[in-house]
């Protein structure tokens, strides 16, 4: 077998915004409830004593480049606070935030203003579009107001209104446009920016339930594309496990627990997290990338059955699949398709099953179950590039599911 190393991927993750113990506290006399916080009192204690609004209580995280990290909580616990000290619409009481390891604190107002229109583009509930403007003006407006050339401004507008699909719509008013559609827009003035971050403060719950799920499918089949790194204010459990690669659940001003949605519905780390997430059904959770197993053994095709037969035997399966250069996958060989080959003296070539049902990392195991269910083979779990991943059984679906349910 000339099988390489599975790939190293995802291992040097670079830190794009980093938050250091920040702390808000809303009301003209902080440093009172400041001390208080530093002898470990309480939100309501310091409410109290001094009247003043602990809306952060030392809250550090990091998001990576290229991820959606989703901040989630109920109503009240901080999360737009947190999200407005990113790009110091508010200003926190203390702590640090480094975008791409700068500190902004230390920014004056011009640098300031630079930062917010290069680097950190904010998307907003209620999307604020100028309705005596067409939708080429509205994506267009923050360019206009940076003294952008009018051929340069539309450039940019028309090429992000086509990547949130609305194209043909440029010259109409948004009085025109369905919620989701005005919703796109909002989500075209911020690309049409080019920032590397995008502050998303509840963008879809103003949105019908339908629009709303559509609008989450079309945020990520558009981060594929641009790759950004989001950070996305939701006080929807749902969305944040369907859009978050990251989630930072938070409560009272502070972060209870920072993981993927796999680490908070099966690591809860304390009780609250472990009560927030007590309804949520696994299976709509859980991906291929979660249920399946390294793809060992693998056989090249250019080798003979008798080392699928070899390999079969060794790990007493009763299929193994066949790969060519660079993993990247070719079909399926059957224990009595090699048996015959070997004893027809045939390569591996004309036997290998083609037609098997594959699946990508992220598809929904909700899926999965069916065709592993039907077709009593390991399905094979391939990437862009028709590499193979892993491969999946029925019983490690089935053992993920409930090992999750205890
Ligand atoms: N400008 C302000 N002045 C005083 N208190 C504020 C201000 N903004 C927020 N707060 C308080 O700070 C705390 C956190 O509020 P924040 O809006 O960040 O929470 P949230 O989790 O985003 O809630 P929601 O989902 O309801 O928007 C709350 O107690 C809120 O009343």
């Amino acid at each position: 077998m000339d099988i390489p190393e599975e790939d190293n991927i995802g291992d040097n993750k670079k830190v794009k915004v980093e938050a250091r113990s920040l702390v808000k506290i809303f009301g003209p006399r902080p440093e009172a409830a400041l001390e208080m916080l530093e002898r470990g009192r309480s939100k309501k204690e310091i409410m109290e004593a001094t009247q003043q609004n602990v809306a952060l209580n030392n809250v550090s995280f990091e998001v990576y480049e290229g991820e959606i990290f989703v901040l989630m909580g109920l109503s009240g616990c901080g999360k737009s606070t947190l999200l407005r000290c990113l790009n110091r619409l508010v200003e926190p009481t203390s702590g640090e935030i480094l975008v791409d390891g700068e500190n902004i604190r230390e920014m004056n107002e011009e640098e300031l203003r630079e930062f917010r229109r290069n680097k950190i583009g904010m998307i907003f509930q209620g999307f604020a579009l100028l309705p005596h403007r067409t939708v080429l003006d509205n994506v267009a407006f923050p360019l206009e107001i940076q003294g952008i050339t009018v051929e340069e401004r539309h450039r940019k507008a028309e090429k992000a209104i086509s990547l949130v699909g609305l194209e043909g719509y440029e010259n109409s008013m948004p009085s025109e446009l369905s919620g989701g559609m005005q919703q796109r827009v909002g989500l075209a003035r911020a690309l049409a920016g080019d920032c590397d971050i995008l502050l998303m403060d509840e963008a879809f719950s103003a949105l019908d339930p339908m629009i709303r799920r559509e609008m989450q499918d079309e945020l990520l089949d558009l981060q594929d594309r641009v790759n950004k790194t989001i950070i996305f204010v939701s006080h929807d459990l749902d969305e944040a496990l369907k859009l978050g690669d990251r989630i930072a659940l938070m409560k009272d001003g502070g972060t209870v627990q920072v993981g993927t949605a796999e680490d908070i519905l099966t690591n809860p780390e304390t009780k609250y997290v472990e009560k927030f997430v007590e309804d949520v059904d696994m299976t709509k959770v859980l991906s291929a990338k979660d249920v399946m197993k390294r793809p060992e053994p693998l056989v090249s095709v250019s080798s003979g059955p008798n080392n699928a037969l070899h390999l079969m035997e060794e790990y007493g399966i009763s299929s193994v699949f066949a790969v060519s250069k660079h993993r990247k996958y070719e079909g399926l060989v059957l224990v009595d398709d090699a048996t015959e080959a070997k004893k027809n003296g045939l390569g591996l070539e004309g036997i290998i099953k083609r037609d098997i049902p594959s699946v990508s990392p992220d598809t929904p195991v909700t899926e999965i179950i069916p065709l592993v269910a039907e077709s009593g083979i390991p399905i094979p779990v391939l990437d862009d590039e028709q590499k193979i991943k892993g491969i999946i059984i029925k019983g490690s679906v089935l053992a993920a599911l409930s090992r999750m349910e205890v």
